[in-house]
């Protein structure tokens, strides 16, 4: 299970919590100006954006679970099995890219969420896999820049495109359910409840917390959208880098998976693997993983973008404890 958000406080955040039962070989992965990208069924993308996000890199191909680019553009897979639907051949007018491709050839040559929605609107996710050993997965995505998000969703009958109000996305069913979905959550509250079960009672609340009493507290899909949603849009963050990157981690930790709450059909652990949080302006890239619960970051401006070669940062999974004495 994943949930991705964004927040906006002062600049623009986004990110994702990534929940599996093992790793997929992640790190975090910049990918410089002058890499070049080679696509199934599209001509090289030599000269592009720089991006940054985490990826596990495959015969020096980075495969990204979410990234954003050097223009403060996101976009990230999540778990879509059942639903999604790739297409083995083309399509009349459409492009096809392969769907591990999908986040590369977006992030590389759009600016804007805008442009990248008429870009996705165009594709073909066609359903031939990058190399064998590469099985392809079952995703939707969430795209987002400072101005919005949306998402784009691989059902049958071709790419789906919505407008995301919420800013929230998780897994099955579709986007479309998970917003109808809200509705039946219209009547939770941050604030104090008022007596509305019956006025001959007096009903009063006996501790804080009691207005949001339905919300929630399961690690399912649609649970998690929720849950997500009421966080993110009653957030209040105070002020600086540092305010609004823990506020952005609070809310993921509390769509985050703890091991042995959620035990696959297999008998495997999920977990949430690891969280980040990444500001559009700047760049950096913050992450926090199961084992490892401080903040660790990597710039991707701190880095010189105009080579041709990945920069790898293998992740940091060990708990750092600060003893006072
Ligand atoms: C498993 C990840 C999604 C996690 C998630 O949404 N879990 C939800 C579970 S559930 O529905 O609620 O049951 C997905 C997100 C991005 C995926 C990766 C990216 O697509 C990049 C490549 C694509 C290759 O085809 C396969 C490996 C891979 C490296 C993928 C492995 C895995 O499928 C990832 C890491």
């Amino acid at each position: 299970m994943c949930t991705s958000i964004t927040l906006q406080t002062a600049d623009c955040y986004f990110g994702r919590t990534l929940d599996l039962t093992c790793s997929f070989g992640e790190r975090v992965v910049i990918t410089p100006r002058n890499y070049g990208f080679r696509f199934l069924r599209q001509r090289p993308l030599d000269h592009h954006y720089a991006m940054i996000g985490m990826a596990s890199v495959w015969n020096n191909y980075p495969l990204y679970a979410e990234a954003v680019n050097e223009k403060g553009l996101y976009m990230a897979g999540l778990n879509f099995p059942g639903n999604a639907c790739y297409p083995e051949s083309s399509q009349p007018g459409k492009t096809d890219v392969s769907p591990p491709e999908l986040i590369p050839w977006i992030l590389g040559r759009c600016e804007t969420a805008a442009q990248a929605k008429e870009l996705l609107g165009r594709v073909n996710p066609i359903g031939i896999p990058i190399a064998e050993e590469l099985p392809l997965s079952p995703l939707h995505w969430h795209v987002a820049d400072a101005d919005g998000s949306f998402v784009a969703e691989p059902l049958e009958g071709g790419m789906r495109i919505y407008d995301n109000p919420v800013g929230v996305l998780t897994n099955n069913p579709t986007f479309e359910f998970h917003l109808t979905n809200l509705n039946r959550y219209m009547h939770l509250t941050p604030h104090a409840p008022e007596n509305r079960f019956a006025t001959q009672l007096n009903l009063n609340q006996f501790g804080e917390g009691m207005g949001g009493i339905g919300l929630p507290g399961d690690s399912s899909s649609t649970s998690r959208f929720v849950k997500a949603a009421f966080h993110k849009l009653n957030s209040v963050c105070g002020d600086g880098e540092q305010a609004s990157v823990s506020q952005f981690f609070h809310v993921l930790d509390a769509v985050s998976m703890v091991r042995g709450s959620v035990v696959t059909k297999g008998g495997e652990q999920d977990i949430t693997t690891y969280a980040c949080c990444i500001n559009g302006r700047t760049g950096v890239y913050y992450y926090k993983t199961y084992e490892n619960s401080q903040i660790t970051a990597v710039g991707l401006f701190r880095e010189e973008l105009d080579g041709g070669e990945l920069r790898e940062f293998p992740l940091v999974t060990e708990q750092r404890i600060r003893f006072e004495n």
